[in-house]
């Protein structure tokens, strides 16, 4: 399925939404330019989504330029860079027309990688004779500092919010559906000015069925935290190691969460097995660094659970994917929320056989599988066991099935002595019955003799004793020292 966002991208400057001061500051570029005057590259500076590229696209096509585009995916290497911006630079393309060269997320270079940083970029920049447009994210990245002093920066702000839903009800009309009003406005806000979300958004609305205000209101908020459905589109479509590693930076959900987005959301990218499976062996070394981190607190590993999970799987790809995508939450969630019922049921009874076994509920679960079997089996010992264990019915069904239960059920009921109706005649004495008293242990017997008795005749036993200890300590001979030995 063609992404909407590149089947709409507009072609001229009129076409592309706000930005009226950017468009006018690169109108007075490129025609200066074409005058014959010497300017410095434009970097556009400004959040994912607000019209970086197709505003340099734009202008290259209101003023009959060829681009020549290096993206993050491609393999901006010195040789291609001075390739690509030096030697053309003179030239005309085969069209004849002029070109302008555009090098996109240029905050995803690496300040010191000689083979394609930044250092490397000015130089060719300088020799440049083409006009250069670069985008950039996040100008402020230090690796960019000197790189700020070489270019001509226009911070590229937001797309206002108002500016939004003419775009959308454009699309919406060339694709030939109706929508609400209220969604197109609620789609807008959730975007938080970017513009590529909100079309997406639209897409995925779109493509799920009819649009309905319930599905919209369900749209993730990208204004306050940057949300999980971003960071997946930037870890599924991007080849750079750094825009993937700051893809999940702002996302409120935690790591183990993202993991299982990832794990989720990766087949329904990648296409190819090799980059399926170079992928998910990116994820599961990611997982094992992870589970250090928990069982062993070393949370100096978490870095590197992180960046494998992200950067990982995002270069595990040959080549970016193009088209539309919906990316989802892992079903692992909704099955466990559409389970919770059973999976409590099946606490309950683990935690009754644990306490009466005296074992933990893991080791419960043994027992579980035992009695399942003895239930299909033999009704009486069930029903002995369902006693024990003090089990409901609706715990017995959990166990097995309705038939089953019944049975154990009545063997229980069975069992049961029954409570006579009739009650006793009063003139009938009832039957004495004699108790039975347990013979008492010998310990607590109390003594044959008076207590006073026994008490002067133990005294006197224990001091016949000492008067005897006394003796044998008085009779040298029977001392024995280490004397005695020798
Ligand atoms: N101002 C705009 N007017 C009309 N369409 C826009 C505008 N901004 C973005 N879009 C739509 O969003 C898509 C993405 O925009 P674009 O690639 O220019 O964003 P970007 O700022 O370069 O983002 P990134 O920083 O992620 O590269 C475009 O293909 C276009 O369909």
């Amino acid at each position: 399925m063609e992404e909407w966002v590149e089947k709409y991208r507009p072609k001229s400057l009129n076409d592309v939404a706000g930005h009226n001061k950017t468009k006018q500051a690169l109108i007075e570029w490129i025609e200066s330019i074409i005058g014959g005057q010497n300017q410095k590259p434009i970097l556009l500076a400004g959040p994912p989504g607000s019209g970086k590229t197709t505003l340099a696209y734009a202008i290259a096509n209101d003023y009959a330029f060829d681009v020549i585009e290096l993206n993050a995916s491609d393999k901006r290497n010195k040789d291609v860079i001075s390739q690509v911006v030096g030697t053309a630079a003179t030239s005309k393309s085969l069209t004849g027309r002029r070109t302008l060269i555009v090098l996109d997320e240029v905050d995803g270079l690496s300040g010191n990688d000689d083979r394609g940083g930044v250092a490397e970029i000015i130089k060719v920049l300088k020799t440049a004779e083409n006009p250069v447009i670069l985008t950039a994210n996040d100008v402020y990245k230090p690796a960019l500092m000197t790189l700020r002093n070489s270019v001509n920066l226009i911070n590229v702000g937001s797309v206002h919010t108002n500016s939004i839903p003419p775009v959308l009800r454009r699309i919406a009309l060339k694709e030939g559906f109706e929508i609400d009003e209220k969604i197109i406005k609620m789609i807008a806000s959730h975007s938080g000015g970017d513009l590529r979300a909100a079309i997406n958004d639209l897409q995925s609305l779109a493509t799920g069925g009819s649009i309905e205000i319930e599905d919209a209101k369900e749209l993730p908020d990208r204004d306050s935290e940057k949300s999980i459905f971003d960071a997946m589109r930037i870890i599924m479509k991007t080849t750079h190691y750094d825009i993937a590693t700051s893809a999940t930076r702002d996302v409120k959900e935690d790591i183990g969460t993202i993991e299982e987005w990832i794990s989720e959301n990766l087949p329904k990218e990648y296409l190819k097995y090799k980059d399926l499976a170079e992928g998910y062996d990116y994820l599961s070394k990611s997982d094992v660094f992870l589970g250090r981190v928990y069982r062993r607190q070393y949370f100096g590993l978490w870095r590197y659970a992180s960046a494998l999970m992200t950067a990982g799987t995002a270069l595990a790809k040959e080549e970016k994917y193009r088209g539309f995508t919906r990316y989802g939450p892992p079903a692992i969630f909704t099955k466990l929320s559409r389970t919770k019922g059973s999976r409590q049921k099946m606490k309950d009874i683990l935690k009754k056989i644990a306490l009466k076994t005296h074992t933990s509920t893991k080791r419960a679960r043994n027992t579980v599988d035992y009695l399942t079997v003895i239930f299909e089996s033999n009704a009486e010992v069930s029903a002995e066991l369902v006693e024990y264990y003090e089990l409901t019915k609706d715990e017995i069904e959990f166990l097995t099935n309705k038939t089953i239960t019944k049975k154990i059920l009545s063997v229980i009921a069975g069992k049961k002595p029954k409570v006579k109706k009739e009650t006793p005649k009063k003139t009938e004495k009832p039957k004495e019955v004699m108790p039975i008293i347990p013979k008492r242990p010998r310990i607590s017997e109390p003594p044959k003799e008076p207590l006073k008795e026994v008490i002067e005749e133990t005294l006197e036993k224990s001091v016949e004793k000492a008067d005897t200890k006394e003796e044998k300590k008085k009779d040298p001979k029977k001392q024995a020292t280490l004397d005695s030995f020798f």
